[in-house]
C-alpha cells in the first residue's frame, strides 16, 4: 500500500527519468483493491501536460469517474476468460467486451481518447491456455469499436516467447494498422524475452513497471510486471529513459513498500558487476 503522496512522487520520478506516457490510476472499487483508492486525488496532484496520463477502468462507473478527471486516456480491461473475468470484475468475457464497446463510445462522445486491453490473453489461472482465436476475435471487435490501441496482457506471466510473437503478429494483422501494446508479467522470468518477442511480432508499445512492481489480487500466482529497467537495458539505449535514475527509483520503491524484490538491474547495481 502506498499513500497518495508517495504514488505522486513515483509518477514524478518516472517523468524525470524520461517517461512520457504513464498509467497512473485505476478507477475501481476501493474495497476491492485498496491499493488504488484515491485515484481522483492522485490525478489532481499531477502536472498537466508533463506526460500523457492513462486511467484504467473496468466498468462504466469507472469510466464516468475517469471522465471527471484530467486523464488524457481511458484504458479499459476486457477478459478473454469467464472464470477470471467473474473474479476480477464480475463480468464474463462477452460482457467485458460489450462494456468496453460502450465505454469506447462514451469516451468518443466526450472527446476523450480511449483504448482497451484483453487480459489473460495467453492463459487463465482457472481455465488454462486461452485459445488464440478468441483473443484475435476480441481484438478485432475492439478495433471495430474504435479502440485507439489494442492491448494484450499476459496476466499470470505464463506465455513463452514463441507464443507471444505469434499471437502479437496475428493481432497486428487483424486490427488494420492500429498500434498493438503488450503487457507482461515476469512470473517465470520470461518478461524481457517476451517483450522482445512482442516487438518482433509487431507490437509498438510495451508496458513496464519500475522495479517490476505489480501483480493482480484476483489471479493467483501472478507475480510482478516486466521491470522497466530490465527492458530498458535489453533495448540498449533504444528507449529515451535515464536507466540509472529508474534503478534508483526502483530501490526507493522497494524501501517505500518495505520489500526486497530485485529486478535484474537492481541486482546488478548492488553487486560488483
Ligand atoms: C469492476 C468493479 C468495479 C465492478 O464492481 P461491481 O461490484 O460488479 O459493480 P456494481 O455495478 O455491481 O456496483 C456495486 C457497487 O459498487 C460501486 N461501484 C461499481 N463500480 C465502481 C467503480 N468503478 N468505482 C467505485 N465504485 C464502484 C457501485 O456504485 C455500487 O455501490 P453501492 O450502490 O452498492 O453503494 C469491481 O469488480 C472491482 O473494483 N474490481 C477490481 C478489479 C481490479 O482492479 N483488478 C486488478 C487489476 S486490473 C486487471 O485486471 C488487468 C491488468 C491491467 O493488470 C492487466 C493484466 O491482465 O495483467
Amino acid at each position: 500500500m502506498l499513500d497518495v503522496e508517495t504514488r505522486v512522487e513515483l509518477i514524478e520520478r518516472a517523468i524525470r527519468a524520461g517517461a512520457r506516457r504513464l498509467e497512473v490510476a485505476s478507477f475501481v472499487r476501493a474495497d476491492a483493491v485498496p491499493q488504488m483508492a484515491g485515484a481522483e486525488t492522485v490525478i489532481a496532484a499531477l502536472r498537466p501536460g508533463a506526460a500523457r496520463y492513462i486511467g484504467l477502468v473496468l466498468n462504466k462507473r469507472g469510466a464516468l469517474r475517469a471522465l471527471e478527471t484530467q486523464v488524457d486516456e481511458i484504458g479499459f480491461v476486457c477478459v478473454a476468460s469467464d472464470s477470471f473475468g467473474m473474479r476480477n470484475q464480475r463480468q464474463t468475457g462477452d460482457q467485458s467486451l460489450a462494456n468496453a464497446c460502450d465505454v469506447l463510445d462514451l469516451a468518443r462522445r466526450e472527446g476523450r481518447d480511449a483504448h482497451a486491453m484483453v487480459a489473460v490473453a495467453w492463459g487463465c489461472p482457472f481455465e488454462g491456455p486461452t485459445p488464440p482465436d478468441r483473443v484475435v476475435d476480441m481484438a478485432r471487435a475492439l478495433a471495430d469499436a474504435g479502440s485507439l490501441e489494442i492491448g494484450l496482457a499476459d496476466t499470470i506471466g505464463i506465455a513463452r516467447p514463441g507464443e507471444v510473437e505469434s499471437l502479437t503478429r496475428r493481432v497486428v494483422e487483424a486490427v488494420g494498422g492500429l498500434p498493438v501494446r503488450v503487457h507482461l508479467h515476469d512470473t517465470r522470468g520470461m518478461g524481457v524475452a517476451n517483450a522482445l518477442a512482442a516487438v518482433r511480432g509487431g507490437a509498438t508499445v510495451i508496458d513496464a513497471a519500475i522495479g517490476g512492481t505489480g501483480g493482480c489480487p484476483f489471479a493467483p500466482g501472478a507475480a510482478g510486471n516486466l521491470a522497466t529497467e530490465d527492458f530498458a537495458y535489453a533495448m540498449n539505449g533504444g528507449l529515451d529513459l535515464d536507466i540509472d535514475s529508474v534503478i534508483d527509483t526502483a530501490k526507493w520503491l522497494n524501501h517505500a513498500l518495505s520489500r526486497d524484490r530485485m529486478s535484474a538491474m537492481v541486482r546488478a547495481s548492488t553487486s560488483a558487476c
